[in-house]
């Protein structure tokens, strides 16, 4: 029992023990289970995680990518502009301000994004060209193109040297030949071309950075403007280079790129240096740029041959076009009218080759100045851009401008004030324009100009003084400006070998002789070569005009071995203060003052601070001028005529609107005659010696009697009648009635209590046969002692003999005459001496003779309106 009872208890204890056995199994078991489930799900949820993160990683560096690519990308635009970096398709010139860099193809990346492959090549270095040759040839044309497309047109100049194919490699620029943007070095040329571009360095070293900067690149950066072009030179497949060649090749490699002279080089040995970039031409994906490490490059195919032949041709029009004009304000300074002319009058006239300042002095010496160029050339342009830069300067009592231009048209009308516009410039006295015919104004005004002269220079003895500058020191107050004298296409006063072009000759002779010291200053301008070496003949003249002005393609103004006008671009002139010599050439870039409304602004600011007097004189050779207008004819009032009544005829060519006039005092011979054939004219000169008559004398004061004797005047004659008081009007019908009156006052004893005036039309054709011619004989002979003038119109000189007494008579009864369409031989008789006036009839234009106060004849031109 026991045993049993003790087994049975080990049994019970047993099993127990059993049975926790096993049930701590099933918990680790169940644990385990529960272990290898949390792994599962841990180990997923890492994987997860890492993919989760993996994919953000990925998401990122690709967004990374993007944005990086899109950024060089962005980059690259901005690095290659335009014509710099488009693609073929849509590629047009574009100029750009500074270099850019240029598109040679994209940079093969493990991501789409398009990211240019671009070289540097204008202010920055060389190029060359390796791998294959074909493909080599369409990367050259390319990165031409490109350079050319982003240059301002004429900035970029190419130079090709291509032994192999003679130009071929380049003849798809053929275009651009002409206009000089490309030029072609034969195959024997290479050294004569590499020395030239080595020159070429030495000298914008020397001349143009001229120690002050280190690149033509940073002189454009400070001075906004490139002074000189770029030069490409393309040296397409050479061989081996000899000895001088390679030491040339490698000063322009090392030294080039400063002056902007580059090399776009293929089929020559270059060794690698810091500045030349090397492009490995191979088609597809195995193209190569030395500055882009290993990573290959897809080149770009050359540009289609259309978009080439477009580009050049624009080019070569903009460069035959000629630069953009350059601002007339560039010349004007911050304040108007502070410069003193004492010493001199000095004005920028343009902008320098470095962008600078180009001062041209008027003064002791230089005194005077010549300006040529042919037409076209912009003569014109420059005088108006000099005269508003001095007139910006110096107020008018400091100068003063006369103006005279000998060619057709009326490009100085602008200075003096116009139907449309009624401002003028102050500083002007005087405009001549259409004057070509009229040279005797010219004359007038160098007569005027010699007086001018010769008052400074008795001040200048009068305050023991011997130049302009130290007579304005001695005499503060007086009124002392420079005189500027501008004749353009002054050949014209000087052509022909008559009286005016002698005295022309003389009077400029001494003007520009003394003229130096008074301040009084020529500037003659011509557009044709004759017309300077006119002056080439009198070397006592041309000697005084040391300052020299050559527009382009100028010809003999210079020295004669000087060119410098030969390759003068557009625009620009040289200035030589030294007579012409080549050392003292100075390149001018002359800026537009063509502009009317640029033009009218200044003129207006001037006008407006003008000093209290009136215009300058007008003087149109066009214009017939009238009666009205004239001054002198204002100034006539009834009572004048008490000492002599005054004949006005006409208005004089002279630097003052004076009218011409004869005095019909009571002595012999004081009768005037009109002579020749013009109906208009001659009518014009009767009407207006009756109206100025009638002027002077009150009502009754005087009698007038007209006698018309042609038909065609008949009109004429009739509304002078209207306009004289006291007027009888006759023809054939009734003229013995006059005759014989006339006749018989003429021979009375008594003079007669007031003046009687005869005006007759055509004279000559006197009816009642030699009773009347007798008649008129008397009144012409007898008449002007006793008061009574004929003012007869003979449609010829020889008809004015006949009518004298024929041709044994003498002539001085007509003691003043005006002759029209008459020669100068036949005048003879009626002109004291033994010569004629030397007289071509010329429209509109008469001459004038008084023998009571004439020493020569003069031209006038007839009143038109009355
Ligand atoms: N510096 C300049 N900048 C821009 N345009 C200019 C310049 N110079 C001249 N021109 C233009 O060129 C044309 C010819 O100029 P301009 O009349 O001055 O020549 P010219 O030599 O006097 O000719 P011509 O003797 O036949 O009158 C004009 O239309 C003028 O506006």
């Amino acid at each position: 029992m026991d045993i049993r009872a003790g087994l049975s208890h080990a049994l019970g204890v047993a099993e127990d023990a059993l049975a926790s056995a096993r049930a701590a199994y099933e918990a680790a078991v169940a644990r385990r289970e529960r272990v290898v489930q949390a792994a599962v799900e841990r180990r997923q949820n890492v994987a997860e995680a890492r993919d989760q993160r993996l994919l953000e990683i990925d998401e990122q560096s690709k967004a990374d990518l993007a944005a990086y690519a899109e950024a060089t990308a962005r980059a690259a635009d901005r690095a290659a502009p335009g014509a710099a970096g488009d693609s073929w398709a849509v590629w047009e010139l574009s100029p750009q301000e500074t270099a850019t860099e240029l598109r040679v193809g994209r940079l093969l990346l493990p991501h789409p994004e398009e990211v240019p492959a671009l070289v540097p090549l204008l202010d920055h270095g060389h190029v060359v060209v390796r791998g294959d040759q074909a493909f080599g040839d369409e990367v050259v044309a390319g990165l031409l193109l490109r350079a050319l497309g982003t240059a301002p047109p004429g900035s970029l100049h190419l130079i090709g040297y291509d032994p192999e194919h003679l130009g071929g490699g380049l003849a798809r620029f053929a275009t651009l030949a002409p206009a000089g943007v490309l030029k072609f070095a034969g195959p024997g040329e290479l050294p004569a071309l590499l020395d030239d571009l080595v020159d070429h360095v030495r000298r914008i070293n020397e001349t143009v950075l001229a120690g002050e900067y280190t690149s033509v690149r940073e002189l454009a950066a400070a001075t906004h403007r490139r002074p000189e072009p770029w030069r490409v030179a393309v040296l397409l497949g050479a061989g081996e280079l000899s000895r001088a060649e390679q030491t040339q090749l490698q000063r322009l490699l090392r030294t080039g790129a400063a002056a902007g002279v580059h090399l776009l080089v293929q089929g020559m040995r270059v060794e690698p240096a810091p500045g030349i970039e090397f492009i490995t031409a191979q088609r597809g994906d195995h193209g190569h740029i030395s500055s882009a490490g290993a990573l290959p490059v897809r080149l770009d195919g050359g540009p289609p041959q259309a978009v080439v032949a477009a580009a050049c041709r624009r080019i070569a029009e903009a460069v035959a076009a000629g630069p953009a004009p350059v601002a007339l304000d560039s010349l004007l300074p911050q304040e108007l009218w502070t410069e003193s002319s004492a010493a001199g009058l000095s004005a920028p006239l343009g902008d320098g080759p470095q962008g600078t300042p180009v001062k041209v002095t008027l003064s002791d010496y230089p005194p005077h100045a010549l300006i040529a160029g042919p037409s076209g050339t912009g003569k014109t342009n420059l005088i108006y851009a000099w005269m508003g830069a001095l007139a910006a300067r110096y107020s008018p009592a400091e100068l003063a401008f006369y103006l005279l231009d000998f060619k057709e048209g009326v490009s100085f009308a602008r200075f003096a004030p116009g139907r449309r516009d009624p401002s003028w410039l102050p500083h002007v006295k005087l405009v001549g324009v259409n004057v070509n015919t009229d040279r005797e104004f010219g004359l007038a005004l160098l007569r005027f100009l010699g007086a001018e002269l010769r008052r400074r220079a008795d001040a200048a003895k009068r305050h023991e003084v011997t130049n302009l500058a130290e007579l304005r020191a001695e005499d503060p107050q007086g009124s002392w400006p420079r005189v500027v004298a501008v004749v353009d296409e002054f050949q014209v006063l000087l052509s022909g070998r008559d009286a005016v072009a002698t005295e022309a000759v003389d009077l400029l002779e001494d003007l520009a002789r003394r003229g130096r010291s008074q301040g009084i200053h020529l500037i003659l301008a011509s557009q044709d070569v004759s017309g300077i070496e006119a002056l080439w003949g009198r070397p006592a003249l041309v000697a005084q005009f040391s300052l020299r002005i050559a527009l382009p393609r100028a010809r003999r103004i210079l020295a004669e071995t000087n060119g410098a006008a030969d390759s003068l671009p557009r625009y620009h002139a040289v200035v030589n203060a030294d007579s012409g010599a080549v050392e003292a050439n100075r390149v001018v870039r002359v800026p537009s003052a063509g502009d009317r409304d640029r033009w009218n602004a200044l003129q207006h600011q001037l006008w407006r601070m003008r000093p209290d007097d009136h215009g300058p004189r007008l003087f149109d050779g066009d214009v017939i001028p009238s009666l009205s207008d004239s001054p002198d004819f204002e100034r006539l009032v009834p009572g004048d005529a008490a000492s002599a009544p005054m004949v006005l005829l006409g208005e004089t060519i002279d630097v003052t609107a004076r009218s011409a006039r004869t005095v019909l005092r009571r002595a012999p011979g004081r009768n005037l005659a009109v002579l020749g054939t013009r109906t208009e004219e001659a009518c014009a000169i009767l009407a207006t010696a009756g109206v100025s008559l009638a002027r002077q004398f009150p009502p009754e004061g005087a009698r007038f009697s007209i006698l018309c004797l042609d038909q065609d005047a008949r009109p004429a004659a009739e509304a002078l009648r209207a306009e004289l008081p006291d007027c009888g009007l006759f023809s054939a019908e009734n003229a013995d009635w006059l005759l014989e009156d006339a006749a018989s006052e003429a021979s009375a004893s008594w003079p007669a209590d007031r003046p009687h005036f005869l005006l007759i039309y055509a004279a000559d054709a006197l009816p009642g046969g030699k009773g009347a011619a007798d008649q008129l004989r008397t009144i012409l002979r007898q008449g002007p002692e006793r008061r009574i003038h004929v003012l007869g119109w003979w449609r010829g000189a020889g008809l004015l003999r006949d009518a004298l007494g024929g041709h044994a008579s003498r002539t001085d009864p007509i003691g003043a005459w005006v002759a029209l369409d008459v020669h100068g031989s036949e005048l003879a008789p009626y002109y004291p001496g033994a010569g004629a006036p030397v007289w071509y009839p010329r429209a509109w234009r008469a001459l004038h003779f008084d023998r009571s106060v004439h020493r020569g004849a003069e031209v006038i031109i007839p009143y038109g309106q009355l």
